[in-house]
């Protein structure tokens, strides 16, 4: 459909740009500079437009791999997290979402607005294909995972797409914990989708678009909002804290780690399972809320014991620095300097029989509850091959013997099957959907 209403000048040159997939920063500064009409001949050729190009790429994060982006990016500062349950019956429709999500996901990841006409180059008597909101910002490192919950494979018996026998025997119910308080508002869906930039309005915008996009097809479960990393993902990145004041990731696993992520992390052929998710993941998450006002009036010395590690620096109870390994064998004149009980004791590979995950969560604070409380804490993510054996027993530990366990609620839960990533062309899931 054309236009009919009357154009701003330099409209047409606008839109040619638009379909050539304008970045998002160069339009707008260009724009800023004079005008639409100028800012069309800017683009067209001056070097300043490179500059800005170069500028925005330099901040985007590569969308195609061999695994989807955002599970060993070095973690960015934001998040928004959104559970998706899908309304459509017809497969067909399911795929054709997918595509157009990849399409979508591409381009914003590159910093680009969505589609030929983006947020104002469209048919004027239509929506545009993007919100607009995020169109004088940089990717800002965006990233947008996506991964598959059980219930799309087979919901109360049924097989909705034709994929139940398609899901892989690790997809499975996660266990009833001790102490969990768990919220069907706030866990499960079919679909999950987790956006990350280092820009809050970045990372909304992308699940707002893709909200928009799955209109009529499929709708927001859930949605969660995490504002400060408590992981880093890269041994260059440096350790941020958690809202209890403490170090968090310091053990995690790195990025540059390859051997530890190819034995924890990414799903294999040599596991055996489904094909499609060679190369791929599983997502576990977990909304905890701490108890932040009881920790708060709890002493230093009782809060160290319960981590197992020192508030200032990160180190273990039994010596050294932030990255000395604990020592659980050594004894105070009270037991193991790292008490027993203590989260690192319990979360320990040695304790596990060797498993290691990949934590990439983050802070989160949705207001207050009636009584004045913080409705505060952490956003788990993690990223494991398995979880069979790379969370569920850890957890099953932790929810028994944890000294933390006493500070936190777990609240939200839920446990997804990331795809590998997509190569030039394809879509996001389609092992799952063509092979
Ligand atoms: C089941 C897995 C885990 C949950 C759930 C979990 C929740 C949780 N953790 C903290 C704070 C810290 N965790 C730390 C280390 C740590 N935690 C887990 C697993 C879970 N944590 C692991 C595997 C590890 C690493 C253990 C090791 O190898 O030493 C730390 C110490 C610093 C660090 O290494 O990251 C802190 C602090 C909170 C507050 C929390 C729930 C709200
Ligand atoms: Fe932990």
């Amino acid at each position: 459909m054309s236009r009919t209403s009357p154009q701003p000048a330099g409209k047409d040159a606008e839109a040619a740009a638009g379909r050539r997939g304008f970045s998002r920063r160069s339009l707008f500064t260009a724009a800023g500079t004079g005008g639409l009409g100028l800012a069309a001949g800017v683009l067209a050729g001056s070097s300043l437009a490179g500059a800005r190009e170069a500028q925005a790429a330099s901040d985007a994060v590569a969308f195609h791999g061999a695994h989807q982006a955002g599970i060993t990016t070095p973690a960015q500062d934001r998040m928004h997290m959104a559970a998706f349950d899908v309304t459509t019956t017809d497969r067909d429709e399911l795929t054709a979402m997918l595509r157009e999500w990849t399409a979508a996901i591409e381009a914003m990841a590159a910093g680009r607005e969505i589609g030929a006409g983006g947020a104002t180059a469209g048919d004027y008597e239509a929506p545009p294909e993007d919100t607009g909101e995020a169109s004088d910002l940089s990717a800002s490192h965006l990233t947008v995972t996506v991964g598959f919950g059980r219930t799309l494979f087979e919901q109360e018996g049924r097989d909705r797409f034709g994929l139940a026998a398609r899901r892989p025997a690790a997809l499975i119910e996660l266990p009833h914990f001790p102490g969990d308080a768990l919220e069907e508002s706030r866990s499960g869906g079919d679909i999950i989708v987790q956006a990350c930039a280092d820009d809050p309005q970045v990372a909304v915008h992308a699940v707002r678009n893709l909200a928009r996009i799955a209109f009529g097809r499929a709708r927001v479960r859930w949605s969660q909002i995490g504002f400060g990393r408590t992981s880093s993902t890269s041994s260059a990145q440096t350790t941020p804290r958690n809202l209890f004041g403490f170090k968090d990731g310091t053990a995690n696993l790195k990025s540059e780690d390859a051997e530890a992520l190819a034995g924890h992390v990414w799903v294999s052929g040599a596991q055996g399972g489904e094909a499609w998710m060679n190369g791929g993941s599983y997502l576990v998450a977990r909304r905890i809320r701490m108890h932040i006002e009881t920790w708060d009036r709890t002493s230093l010395r009782e809060q160290e014991a319960v981590i197992g590690r020192t508030k200032r620096e990160g180190s273990p109870l039994s010596g050294g620095k932030e990255f000395t390994a604990p020592d659980f064998a050594l004894q105070g004149s009270d037991g193991p300097l790292v008490p027993a009980d203590s989260h690192v004791a319990l979360a320990h590979p040695s304790r596990n029989g060797g498993v290691q995950m990949l934590r990439r969560g983050f802070n989160y604070t949705d207001g207050s509850d009636s009584l004045g409380r913080l409705d505060a804490g952490l956003f788990f993510i993690a990223f494991v091959s398995d979880p069979r054996t790379h969370y569920v027993p850890m957890q099953a530990t932790m929810a028994r013997r944890d000294a933390l366990a006493e500070y936190l609620r777990h609240t939200g839960s839920g446990l997804f099957a990331v795809p590998p990533g997509v190569p030039e062309g394809g879509y996001l899931g389609q092992g799952l959907f063509e092979a």
